[in-house]
């Protein structure tokens, strides 16, 4: 599909001038398609325009800077509050279970690999069960470890009483056949959801899976509780991989939505994104979702958390160009970024989920759910 849309957008030709010292960053992207940048921070101009000398430079960043003013801002659907929410829920149903039957439901993590990313998940994931009473066991292996060796892991947990929930961290090392793994972890404790049975569940109408998938879960979940109606809604889902798209799609068809799935080979995405009441996005490629695509009005959950490098100059300079964050603040050496760019899209849109903060947060709280549910079920404690 043909993304590179953005030249006629104005910022594209934007030059910017800055007259004092600090940091510029550069964008790197990430994946294959050129993608273009999108709109910078209206505060920034702001300033910006204070520290502008040349006269040119100042008839455009104000005309930017007011455009930014006028134009109508949209909700902010703020994932880690709900998520927040949703994990003081689950504490008080976690203590009830445990004073009523004396059940401590109990999450099973595995970590495979030494990615740093993967290793920081499971941490979160980790912390987060322990913010709400759930037991956490988790199983580190080396990179080279032997796929039985990580079967005769699941095989433990699958036939361990403590044991409600299982999850594989992904992605997998490459020698390992993630099938395999994933189809090894028992249906009852499956609470990625991401069990072949699961999904074709999912699919069926009049069935119910186990569990549902984490992340689609909590895209829902962030619609139900702000109140948006998706029942009769046309909704476009960008993005049709096993773990999100598709069953994102799966969901919002059972809510009675009319769903399109946007992917790698549909022509004219722009055109179909536009039609949509509801936008999911998850392609993880910054900013590819520009304003123009979006329907005045929509609502749009960014799934897309993706690092942008940030590179700090020792001094300043003058000439900026598309792909450049105006960002003084920026200890990690990079920061995330959503599928959506989300500073054109918050003046066309009625409401957006911000990256982080948004999907993030709520993959979470559905996973502490699913394993409370898990443990109720298994021991039957409505
Ligand atoms: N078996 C499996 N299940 C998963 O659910 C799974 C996985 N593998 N592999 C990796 C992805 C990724 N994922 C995230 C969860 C929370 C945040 C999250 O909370 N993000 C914060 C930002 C965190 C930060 O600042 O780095 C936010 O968006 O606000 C991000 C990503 C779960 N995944």
């Amino acid at each position: 599909m043909n993304l590179a849309d953005c030249s006629s957008h104005s910022a594209t030709a934007r030059l910017l001038h800055f007259g004092s010292p600090g940091a510029i960053y550069l964008r790197r992207f990430v994946g294959s398609l050129h993608v273009g940048r999108c709109g910078s921070n209206p505060t920034h101009v702001k300033t910006l325009r204070l520290r502008s000398n040349p006269p040119k430079t100042l008839t455009v960043t104000a005309a930017m800077a007011s455009e930014a003013e006028v134009a109508a801002s949209a909700k902010i659907i703020d994932g880690k509050m709900v998520a927040k929410e949703i994990r003081d829920e689950i504490t008080t149903e976690v203590s009830r279970m445990k004073d009523a039957i004396g059940v401590v439901p109990g999450l099973a993590v595995m970590l495979i690999g030494e990615r740093k990313d993967s290793a920081t998940y499971v941490r979160n994931k980790k912390k987060a069960c322990e913010s709400v009473g759930i037991n956490s066991f988790e199983v580190r292996l080396p990179e080279d470890s032997a796929e039985t060796e990580v079967l005769k892991f699941i095989s433990d947990f699958n036939d361990d009483p403590a044991v409600h929930g299982i999850l594989v961290q992904l992605p997998l090392p490459k020698h390992m056949n993630e099938q395999n793994i994933l189809n090894a972890v028992s249906i009852e404790k499956d609470v990625d959801g991401f069990h072949p049975l699961n999904i074709g569940r999912l699919a069926m109408r009049g069935r119910e899976p186990s569990f549902v998938p984490c992340t689609p879960k909590g895209c829902i979940e962030l619609l139900h509780r702000y109140g948006f109606q998706i029942k009769g809604k046309k909704a476009v889902v960008i993005g049709r991989s096993n773990i999100v798209g598709m069953p994102a799609a799966l969901l919002l068809q059972r809510e009675d939505a009319t769903v399109t799935i946007v992917h790698s080979r549909t022509q004219n995405p722009e055109q179909i994104v536009k039609e949509a009441d509801i936008v999911i996005s998850a392609v993880g490629q910054p900013d590819m979702v520009r304003g123009t695509w979006l329907k005045p009005g929509a609502v749009v959950i960014d799934v897309g958390i993706n690092p942008v490098e940030v590179r700090r100059l020792p001094l300043v300079f003058f000439i900026f160009h598309d792909h450049i964050l105006y960002d003084a603040t920026c200890p990690r050496g990079y920061r995330l970024v959503g599928d959506v760019c989300y500073e054109e899209a918050r003046k066309v849109v009625s409401a957006i989920t911000p990256v982080p903060g948004g999907v993030g947060p709520m993959t979470i709280a559905m996973l502490l759910s699913n394993t409370l549910s898990s443990a109720k079920r298994i021991h039957n404690f409505q």
